[in-house]
């Protein structure tokens, strides 16, 4: 008798909601591969995309270099080319990245709760893998690594649709994580490469419905207006960071002037850089905060009262409160007070990332309850919104929503759980 072996689609010939579904069928078979591996076969599987990507280096630094020259001729600015760009250096930082998550703990089978009934039922709520993870994310190669491994490590199959500007480096990243896998008996299906950049289907994971559980958008505006417009799968959303910093009326100059300096001016392109400056009418060193800005190349935008505090501050419009500049570029408005701070950043955050410089404490306590955002510092630059920096040892991003994971998303963050109930033959009366 002769096998007949299935027919593949060719994914080229697919229609988006078509091809969504044969990625996700592949996907959804691999995760539950994935599922029954122990916590040392996970971790021998990142191991080996790590070596993978090393090997791989010639090949990946090739595509990166044609990404690069297509970038430069499209006129990317700098700071996206920076956002691109590979080397060496930078590869070998991704590879050792992926041997870090191996080493994080795995923490799938985690018990999350225990509890006896007086009838003696024993519950317990245990970590699983949320499923097949879709994320959509900006045109910065090294994503393309630390999100298959994180996935990988919670046990999650991964769709990545990586930004146009990358396409070529995060095939050949895509292609040797998978070898890796491959080489310890791994399916390599486990994380997919949209082979297409048309945004149709980025709708069609949007709307997949049932066959992608969860959707990770790590992006800007036009993102945003998409996911609003097509999301039916639940959404981790990882959106604009309009994050402020206010310089309360009893904060240390000193402080002040180092963090704001720091939080617009580290590096001015990531999403938790400041982007909007608030100083207390009450604070008497605002004038040096600003020149400290200024001093260090930043342009700011201020409102009449920022303006009276130096005359190098232009007007701001109604748009600059609510935009991310990404650059070396603030928007400054005096505030009245912790009311009209906390009423300012409620009309215009996105609720990732906003800090207080305050040397009060019931102005701190007060400052962190009611300011609604992911995170909410006091005393600390907003450019700390990371996950290393908060000891998770990598990121999916900085999750802005509302939903069980906020700020920023690692291995516990791609996780859900479910109830494990052990009786002895109770029936419920
Ligand atoms: N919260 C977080 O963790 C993070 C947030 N960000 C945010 O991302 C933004 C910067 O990234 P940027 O390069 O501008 O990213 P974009 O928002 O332009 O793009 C991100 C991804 O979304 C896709 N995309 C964008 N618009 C659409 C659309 N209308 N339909 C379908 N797909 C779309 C892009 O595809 P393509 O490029 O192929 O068109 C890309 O894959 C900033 O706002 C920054 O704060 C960045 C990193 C982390
Ligand atoms: N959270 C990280 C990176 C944020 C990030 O990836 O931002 P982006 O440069 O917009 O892609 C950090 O603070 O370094």
């Amino acid at each position: 008798m002769t096998v007949q072996t299935p027919v593949r689609p060719d994914p080229d010939s697919l229609a988006p909601e078509a091809l969504v579904e044969h990625l996700a069928r592949d996907g959804r078979a691999a995760q539950r591969v994935l599922a029954r591996l122990a916590d040392e076969e996970k971790a021998a599987a990142l191991k080996a995309a790590a070596e993978a990507l090393r090997a791989a280096e010639a090949e990946i630094l090739a595509a990166n270099a044609q990404d690069m020259a297509a970038g430069e001729e499209k006129g990317l600015s700098a700071a996206l080319l920076d956002r691109l760009r590979l080397d060496a250096g930078r590869l070998a930082s991704i590879a050792a990245a992926v041997d870090q998550v191996a080493t994080l703990p795995d923490p799938v089978g985690e018990v999350i709760s225990r509890a006896e009934r007086p009838n003696g039922l024993r519950l317990s709520r245990v970590r699983i893998p949320i499923g097949l993870i879709g994320i959509i994310y900006e045109s910065r190669p090294n994503v393309t690594a630390d999100a298959a491994a994180l996935c990988l490590r919670s046990g999650n199959a991964v769709l990545l649709r990586g930004g146009s500007e990358a396409l070529h480096s995060n095939r050949a990243i895509r292609a040797a994580f998978a070898r890796g896998l491959e080489s310890v008996g791994v399916p390599a299906a486990a994380i997919q490469l949209v082979p297409t950049q048309d945004r149709a289907v980025v709708g069609a994971m949007l709307s997949a419905a049932g066959l992608i559980d969860m959707i990770v958008p790590r992006g800007g505006k036009s993102l945003v207006a998409r996911v609003q417009a097509d999301a039916r799968v639940p959404v981790l959303a990882h959106l604009d960071g309009i994050c402020h910093t206010y310089v309360h009326a009893a904060a240390d100059g000193d402080m002040a002037r180092r963090l704001t300096l720091n939080a617009k001016m580290r590096r001015t392109g990531i999403c938790g850089a400041m982007e909007t400056l608030l100083l207390d009418t009450q604070f008497p060193e605002s004038a040096s905060v600003v020149a400290g800005l200024l001093d260090a190349g930043c342009e700011l935008r201020g409102d009449a009262r920022a303006r009276a505090l130096d005359p190098r501050i232009l007007a701001a419009s109604a748009e600059d409160w609510d935009t991310e500049y990404l650059d070396s570029v603030l928007s400054v408005a005096v505030v009245d007070g912790l009311d009209a701070a906390l009423e300012h950043i409620a009309a215009h955050s996105s609720h990732h990332t906003d800090a207080i410089v305050t040397e009060d404490a019931a102005a701190a306590e007060r400052f962190l309850a009611e300011v609604d955002s992911a995170i909410v510092m006091v005393n600390a630059s907003s450019q700390f919104a990371d996950g290393g920096e908060f000891g998770l040892g990598a990121e999916i991003g900085i999750a802005t929503g509302r939903l069980h994971a906020r700020g920023p998303v690692a291995l516990e963050g791609l996780t859900t759980y479910k109830w494990l109930v052990r009786g002895s033959g109770q029936a419920r009366p």
